[in-house]
Parts: C-alpha cells; structure tokens; sequence
C-alpha cells in the first residue's frame, strides 16, 4: 500500500454522525462483527477496509438496519436507531446508495430521478399532472443530474447509460432523497480506470455538505477520498486513522498479507 497523493477537499468537524458501541453480529455462533466501535464524523469520508471476510458488508448492513444486531448500539447524529428499520433511518436522512431508489431500465435519467423525487415527498408520480408540477420536478431533477455530471445523458433511457453512468444515476437518485449521511456499498466496484476517475471526483463533488461512509476494496480511491479509515479484520478494529497511519501499520499489512488485495 503506497501512499497517494491526495484530492481531499476535506471539511470534517467535531461531531459524531454515525456511531456504534460495542457493535456485534453472530450467525450461528460465528461472530461476523465482534465489539465494533466506529464513530465517523460529520463532513468526513471514512471509509470500512479489510481483507476478504473482514465484516465490512455485515457491518454496513448492520449500520443500515438490513440486519439487526445481536449485541451493541448504533446512534446517528446522537440519536438511537439500534431498533429503527431501515424506511426510519432513510427518513432521518441517513441513506444507503441503491437502498430505496432503484433505477428504472424502461426510464430515462431524468425520469427516475423524478420518480426519486417523488418517494421523498411521497407523491404519486403522475405524468399526467399539470404541466407546472411536472415541470417544477424536471427542473430539480435537472440539477441533481448537473451535480453527477449526466446533464447530456438525460433523455437516455437507464438501461442504456453506460455502466460508470449508470452508478451516476444510481448516485443521482440517492441524492433525490437528500441524504445527510450516504452509505456507499463498493462504489469503484467493476469500474473501468475512467470510470473510477470520474466517479471519484462525483463523490469529492457531493460531499459538500454532507458525510459519507463507504466499503470500499480501491484502496488508491480510499487514499484519495477518505479522511479517516477503519481497519477490519476477523468483524474486530484491526487500525484507525488516515491512509499513511493504517497503511504503516506493521499489522494491517499482515492481515492483508495472503489475501487478494494489494
Ligand atoms: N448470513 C450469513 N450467515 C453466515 N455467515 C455469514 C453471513 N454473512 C456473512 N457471514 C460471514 O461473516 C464473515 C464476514 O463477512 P462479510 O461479508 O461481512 O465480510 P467482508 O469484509 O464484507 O468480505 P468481502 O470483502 O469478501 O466482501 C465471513 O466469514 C462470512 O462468511
């Protein structure tokens, strides 16, 4: 793991928005996530790394109510949800890529992001509204896909974006449902090096403002864009800290030792 140089554009405060407290997860006795405790800061990007097996997934499942924990808590923004199901948490503002909105093959861009639209309000999308309703909707969804740079891409039905574009929109319509918090589950995953060059600089563009925790195996991505990462290794905090302290440590580079990372 060399070190990288760095497009931060980084404004984390002191407040915690996401936090979990002794954090544990058992499937059939094999603590997949054991006595986690993670607190990632308001305005940050941290990111979840570990070899194969870590307990990364289990952890961000666990932090977006897909799964229920067998020990510990999770609070957001000061707030308990260890209990809360994931539509609670989505309406609180913390918000998993892909989790709600899904993208439509049949519609265009900027159709889907106007269908994301339209569940945060929780109207019925209706074409045939007036003119003016709809078109106070294009004209937001218009912005949103100016923010993930799809502009020209909006009257291209979704099944025929290319695939860097195609986890734009899916980003664009997470953005519909104004997230203050965004889970990012592996967005670099399958990406062409363009691909990744583009959507890294989408996420340093939609952080303003906002907080975001990412899985993420691109560990030159996760040098780049992440202020602080969390080390995982056998569901326990291997390291923490930024990039040049986690990829020093004599014990993350063991625990990445035989696994296919680099
Ligand atoms: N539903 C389940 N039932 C039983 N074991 C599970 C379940 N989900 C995960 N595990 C186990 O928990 C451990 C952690 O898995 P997890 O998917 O969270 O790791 P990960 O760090 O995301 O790995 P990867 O990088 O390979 O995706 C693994 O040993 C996995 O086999």
């Amino acid at each position: 793991m060399s070190a990288q140089p760095t497009i931060k554009d980084s404004r984390p405060t002191s407040r915690v928005m996401i936090e979990t407290r002794q954090l544990a997860m058992e499937f059939s006795g094999f603590r997949a996530v054991d006595a986690v405790d993670l607190q990632v800061m308001e305005g940050s990007i941290h990111a979840l790394i570990g070899p194969n097996g870590a307990g990364k997934t289990t952890c961000f499942n666990l932090i977006t109510k897909f799964l229920t924990p067998t020990a510990g808590q999770i609070f957001f923004d000061g707030h308990e949800i260890t209990r809360l199901d994931p539509a609670d948490i989505a309406r609180r503002g913390l918000v998993r890529s892909f989790q709600i909105s899904a993208v439509f093959p049949g519609l265009s861009a900027v159709q889907n992001v106007c269908v994301a639209l339209q569940s945060r309000t929780r109207r019925i999308f209706q074409f045939w509204k007036s003119d003016r309703s709809l078109a106070d909707l294009e004209a937001e969804a218009d912005a949103i896909l100016e923010q993930v740079g799809l502009v020209e891409f909006r009257n291209v039905n979704a099944a025929l974006l290319p695939y860097g574009r195609k986890r734009a929109l899916e980003l664009a319509t997470t953005l519909a449902l104004a997230p203050r918090v965004l889970l990012l589950d592996e967005p670099m995953a399958g990406m062409s090096a363009a691909d990744v060059e583009r959507v890294s600089q989408l996420i340093m563009r939609i952080r303003k403002g906002r907080t975001i925790l990412m899985v993420e195996h691109n560990l030159p991505v996760v040098a780049a864009l992440c202020d602080r990462i969390t080390v995982l290794a056998r569901g326990r905090v291997l390291a923490e800290g930024d990039y040049s302290a986690v990829s020093s440590n004599p014990e993350v580079q063991e625990a990445y030792i035989g696994s296919d990372h680099d």
